[in-house]
C-alpha cells in the first residue's frame, strides 16, 4: 500500500484550525463529484467493518485513478504519511463535512407526477443525509394523495409548507412551462438550493445554487462515446 494516512484528530493537519483552513478552500466541481463516489464506497466499507483502505483500493472501488483519489483528498488537507492507508471512519466524516452533509438537508419536491413520486418514495436519500419532507402539486386530483409516508400538499401553500417543514432544498419535478415561476417563488420563500429536472434553462440570482439534471443530455453523451467504440467482434483494419 502506498496511500497517505489521515492523521488522528488533534495532530497538526487534523486540528480544528487546520480543518477550518481546509474547509475555506474551493474544491473543483469534478473533485466534488468524485468525493461523493468515495463517500459511498467508504460507507459500504464502514458497514462491512473495514477500518482502513488504501488509495488504490478506493480508486478501484470507484472506477477512478489512485492519483485522482490522492489529489482529491488533498483538498481536505495534506496527509503526507505513506504506507498505512486511510482510516475509513475518519475519512468518511471528513468528506461528509466537506460536502456539507453533516448539516441537515430537508428536501421539498414540487411536482408529484411520475418523477416526483418516484423520488419521494426512494428510500436511499435518507441514508445519504437528505430527508424528503414535503411533496407538492397543483392538480386537485393529486393533492391529498399519499405517496410513501407523505401526503401531497397544495402548491398554493408552497411558502407555508416550506416554512413549516423547514425545507432548505427544493427539487423541481414540473413541466418546463411551470418551472421558472415556481423557481422564483421558492427563492422568494428563502430556499436557495434548487435541483431542477425541468427541461428548460432557469434564471436565478447569483446567490442561489441551481443544479439541473438532464438525463437526455447524459444519454446523448453516452451515445457519442458508444458510437466511437468498436463493434463487439469487429477487427481493426
Ligand atoms: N431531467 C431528467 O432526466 C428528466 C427525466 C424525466 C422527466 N423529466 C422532467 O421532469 C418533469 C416531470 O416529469 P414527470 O414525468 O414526473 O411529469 P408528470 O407530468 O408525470 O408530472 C408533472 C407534475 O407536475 C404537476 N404540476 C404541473 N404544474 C404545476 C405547478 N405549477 N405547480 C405544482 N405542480 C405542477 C402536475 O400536476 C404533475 O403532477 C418534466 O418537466 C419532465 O420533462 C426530466
Amino acid at each position: 500500500m502506498t496511500a497517505a494516512q489521515i492523521p488522528p484528530q488533534g495532530s497538526a493537519a487534523g486540528s480544528p484550525g487546520a480543518e477550518q483552513d481546509v474547509e475555506a478552500r474551493v474544491i473543483p466541481p469534478a473533485a466534488v463529484a468524485r468525493l461523493t463516489l468515495y463517500l459511498r464506497a467508504l460507507n459500504v466499507l464502514l458497514a462491512e467493518g473495514t477500518e482502513r483502505v488504501s488509495s488504490e483500493e478506493l480508486a478501484e472501488g470507484c472506477g477512478v485513478s489512485s492519483t485522482n483519489v490522492r489529489k482529491d483528498l488533498s483538498y481536505l488537507g495534506s496527509y503526507g504519511t505513506r504506507g498505512v492507508g486511510y482510516e475509513v471512519q475518519y475519512l468518511s466524516r471528513r468528506i461528509s463535512k466537506a460536502l456539507g452533509l453533516t448539516q441537515e438537508w430537508r428536501v421539498a419536491i414540487v411536482g408529484a407526477g411520475n418523477l416526483g413520486r418516484a423520488l419521494a418514495r426512494y428510500a436511499g436519500f435518507e441514508n445519504r443525509g437528505f430527508d424528503v419532507v414535503a411533496l407538492l402539486d397543483a392538480d386537485q386530483m393529486v393533492i391529498g394523495q399519499e405517496v410513501g409516508w407523505l401526503r401531497v400538499s397544495d402548491v398554493l401553500d408552497l411558502e407555508a409548507v416550506l416554512h413549516r417543514t423547514r425545507a432548505n432544498m427544493v427539487v423541481l419535478a414540473l413541466p418546463a412551462g411551470a418551472a421558472q415561476t415556481m423557481c422564483d417563488r421558492v427563492i422568494e420563500a428563502g430556499v436557495h438550493s434548487i435541483l431542477s429536472f425541468a427541461p428548460v434553462m432557469l434564471q436565478v440570482p447569483e446567490h442561489v445554487n441551481l443544479r439541473k439534471v438532464d438525463m437526455a443530455t447524459e444519454l446523448q453523451i453516452l451515445a457519442y462515446h458508444a458510437q466511437r467504440l468498436p463493434e463487439p467482434g469487429a477487427t481493426s483494419a
